[in-house]
């Protein structure tokens, strides 16, 4: 499958900025987005876990902070170029040389309209994670799937088709991904997948020229394929 991965980590803060004279507290999430045009053997744009410094980072330097203390522009995109800089300069080159970018946004986390996204529950395990990562034992996911039309931004998803959606419900919920596939079960591979899965298919709506599909397994992270299948 040709075609572009993207991964994205999402980190919660809470903390308040004086802006053009106005004091506002939010709670806010910096979004990380690594993206590569090949995966490593296992099936990962990076191990999510390779993330941790930025957590680390964002509790000890903007979490419950006055934010124009600790950084020269505390707007959305300032705050965004400092976590930009940051990562750049503190991540594994394996990690910053893939990093494509840093989103800022405030407010609550928003559900999917109604129709956009399917949740199944699933049980997998992942190969090729350093020993020790609690994601090499058996866990489940509530895994939520959908096609955001916008690609790399904000999300704003399409609707489902409803035979995409009932292969989601009646062929993966409660099963062990390990035994229903033959690859590593990473968002990443399922994706993918998942988008062969629609480009096989005469399905109205769908363009595979253009198709991106995302599957997330937790409330925090995200994985996409983009592109149109092999
Ligand atoms: N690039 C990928 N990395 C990881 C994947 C994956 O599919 N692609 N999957 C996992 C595990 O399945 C894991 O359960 C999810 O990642 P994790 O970072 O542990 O997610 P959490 O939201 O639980 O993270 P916390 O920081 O612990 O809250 C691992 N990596």
């Amino acid at each position: 499958m040709s075609g572009k991965w993207r991964i994205g980590k999402l980190f919660r803060f809470e903390a308040t900025r004086e802006l053009s004279g106005r004091r506002d507290g939010h709670s806010f999430t910096a979004e990380i987005v690594l993206a590569s045009e090949a995966l490593t053997g296992p099936g990962f744009v990076a191990d999510f876990g390779e993330l941790a410094p930025v957590k680390k980072h964002i509790d000890a330097v903007l979490d419950h902070r006055m934010l124009n203390d600790v950084v020269p522009d505390p707007s959305d995109e300032g705050i965004a170029e400092h976590l930009r800089g940051w990562a750049r300069d503190h991540l594994p080159a394996a990690v910053s040389s893939v990093l494509q970018d840093v989103r800022i946004r405030t407010g609550r986390t928003m559900s999917p309209p109604a129709g956009t996204a399917v949740d199944f529950g699933a049980t997998h395990w992942l190969e090729g994670l350093p020993p020790g990562h609690q994601c090499g034992h058996h866990h489940g996911h509530t895994y939520r799937v959908f096609l955001p039309a916008s690609g790399p931004e904000w999300p704003a998803p399409v609707n489902l088709p409803p035979s995409f959606a009932d292969y989601l419900t009646s062929g993966l919920d409660g099963q062990v991904l390990n035994d229903v596939f033959a690859f590593n079960p990473t968002c990443e591979h399922l994706a993918e997948h998942f988008a062969k899965w629609l480009a096989e298919r005469d399905i109205a709506g769908i363009d595979e020229e253009v198709l991106t599909v995302r599957v997330s397994e937790t409330e925090s992270t995200w994985g996409e394929h983009e592109g149109r299948p092999a």
